[in-house]
């Protein structure tokens, strides 16, 4: 079952093109089509529409859906698909196509691999859309007639339609059963289309693959989700459910090319607006520590940005890839690379470096960032940062120092997700994010009902990193035990 799907009404373009392959102006207008409708847009994830860009819907005309027996069809038979209907069409002299199409444009039968206009001898004939024209006065005939187009140029052609005049959306609509939720959404990673499909929709799997796989441009392997997402290195696990088992991709996100092995390494395309926002805050000097880099979607933009970045992922994998990234987007020498829990990143590489920046470099001139996206637990490893120093070790800091900004992620279930997001990263901070501390809590996405995925984005202080959680949290027992004593003196 999709848990993080949308369903706006979305032109049709959408489904038949991989994210952010805006390569012809009408996918440009169905994008920002879609913007103003759906106000819905989820980057990465494509969704199918279920308004089609067309002045005239094909699916609301009987005649032009899908033979009424393909319905409940679970092994894909194209042939099923045949059949022949009548539509209207108008022949006009070929001297006056130029003059004529104007006004006939928006009546124009479009479907999948037809031609609606054909040369026959010294004519054109044109298929018009049976919705609106149901007959020669459908049309603007006064207009027509001063064109050399009368009542004798039209008529009812006999056509035969087929498995490829139908987009897969259509394929589906007319397949799956009504009396529940269609197939809605998947994400498409190079040359994977990624699905995650409710219960009701398991028997038509492998149509559903097939479908796909032949009418998305450039899709080779079709894969279904095959369980949540709870094992260490957050890949998703994935059941082949058409093509070639082939999961080295090359994708492009905001620009910047990555390769990996989907089935191996965490990857999410509709990550990568917060990818961005998060990259559009760095600049050139900037330095960023990367606690769960993944393949390097916040680390390599940003090395490419010539910030200097240490990143560390626990997974080889992802190390691998990282590397590889950074290497395939020539950026090595901005950054460096670590296959470590991200606990021990914190304490070691992150510990050191900091110190040395806070000491020895004019921190007011450049920032430091430290992201942590592992949303599921992330904010467990907050404590890392108390006490990361002993006191005398930053006792000669500069007055105006700098310190880093964590933007810690993390999900949160229930009514008020943005409150219970921040009393998370308190309680697993031990201190609270007053005003001084906090940037935002930002929401990011919804991953699931009453599911919300949030980055807390808070600065670092001289007592967050030299007092422990523990030690904190003794301090603030005794003032409040003293508190409570001196009231207590004050009554007596
Ligand atoms: C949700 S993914 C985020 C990847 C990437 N930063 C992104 O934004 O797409 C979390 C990453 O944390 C890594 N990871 C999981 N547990 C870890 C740990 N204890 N220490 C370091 N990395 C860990 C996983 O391998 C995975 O690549």
């Amino acid at each position: 079952m999709f848990n993080e799907q949308i369903d706006p009404s979305t032109p049709l373009e959408t489904l038949r093109h991989p994210p952010k392959t805006l390569e012809n102006p009408r996918i440009l207008v169905a994008r920002v089509w879609m913007f103003i409708v759906g106000k819905l847009k989820v980057p990465g994830l494509t969704i199918i529409p279920s308004r089609l860009r067309h002045y005239f819907r094909n699916m609301d005309a009987k005649e032009l859906q899908p033979p009424n027996s393909v319905r409940g069809m679970q092994e894909l038979q194209r042939d099923q698909f045949r059949k022949s209907v009548q539509v209207p069409r108008l022949r006009v002299p070929e001297s006056q196509v130029q003059r004529v199409m104007p006004l006939i444009k928006k009546f124009l039968l479009k479907m999948e691999h037809l031609h609606p206009v054909r040369a026959v001898d010294k004519s054109r004939e044109i298929l018009l859309h049976p919705t609106p024209v149901k007959s020669w006065e459908s049309l603007p005939t006064e207009d027509l007639q001063k064109r050399e187009v009368t009542s004798e140029n039209f008529s009812f052609a006999e056509i035969e339609l087929g498995y490829e005049n139908w987009s897969a959306n259509e394929i589906l609509k007319s397949v799956l059963p009504t009396e529940e939720e269609g197939l809605t959404s998947y994400s498409r990673i190079g040359h994977i289309a990624h699905l995650n499909l409710r219960d009701h929709l398991l028997p038509y799997k492998q149509l559903i693959g097939q479908v796909l796989r032949d009418k998305l441009p450039n899709c080779r392997t079709v894969v279904n989700k095959a369980s949540s997402i709870d094992n260490t290195y957050r890949n998703f696990q994935l059941e082949l459910i058409c093509g070639d088992p082939e999961y080295q991709v090359e994708t492009k996100e905001n620009g910047v090319p990555f390769e990996f092995d989907f089935s191996k390494v965490y990857w999410n395309p509709r990550l990568s607006t917060e990818h961005e926002r998060i990259v559009k805050m760095l600049k050139s000097g900037d330095v960023l520590f990367d606690v769960f880099a993944g393949v390097g979607p916040f680390s390599v933009p940003a090395a490419k940005k010539r910030c200097d970045v240490l990143a560390n992922d626990l997974n080889p994998e992802s190390f691998h890839w990282l590397q590889h990234n950074a290497k395939r987007n020539k950026c090595l020498a901005n950054i460096q690379t670590f296959n470590k829990d991200g606990r021990q990143f914190i304490l070691e590489e992150l510990r050191e470096d900091l110190l040395k920046l806070l000491l020895t470099t004019d921190t007011t001139t450049y920032a430091i960032h430290i992201t942590m996206n592992l949303p599921a637990m992330a904010v467990e490893f907050l404590d890392a940062f108390r006490g990361l120093y002993k006191a005398e070790e930053l006792a000669e800091l500069p007055e105006n120092v700098s310190y880093p900004t964590v933007h810690v992620y993390s999900f949160a279930k229930g009514e008020n997700t943005k409150e219970l997001v921040r009393q998370l990263v308190e309680h697993n901070l031990g201190a609270s994010l007053d005003e001084n501390l906090l940037e935002g809590i930002n929401f990011v996405r919804n991953v699931a009902p009453n599911k919300d995925m949030y980055r807390v984005s808070f600065k670092l202080s001289l007592n967050l990193l030299t007092t422990s959680k523990e030690i904190e949290i003794k301090r603030k027992r005794c003032a409040e035990e003293e508190e409570v004593a001196v009231t207590k003196v004050k009554c007596v």
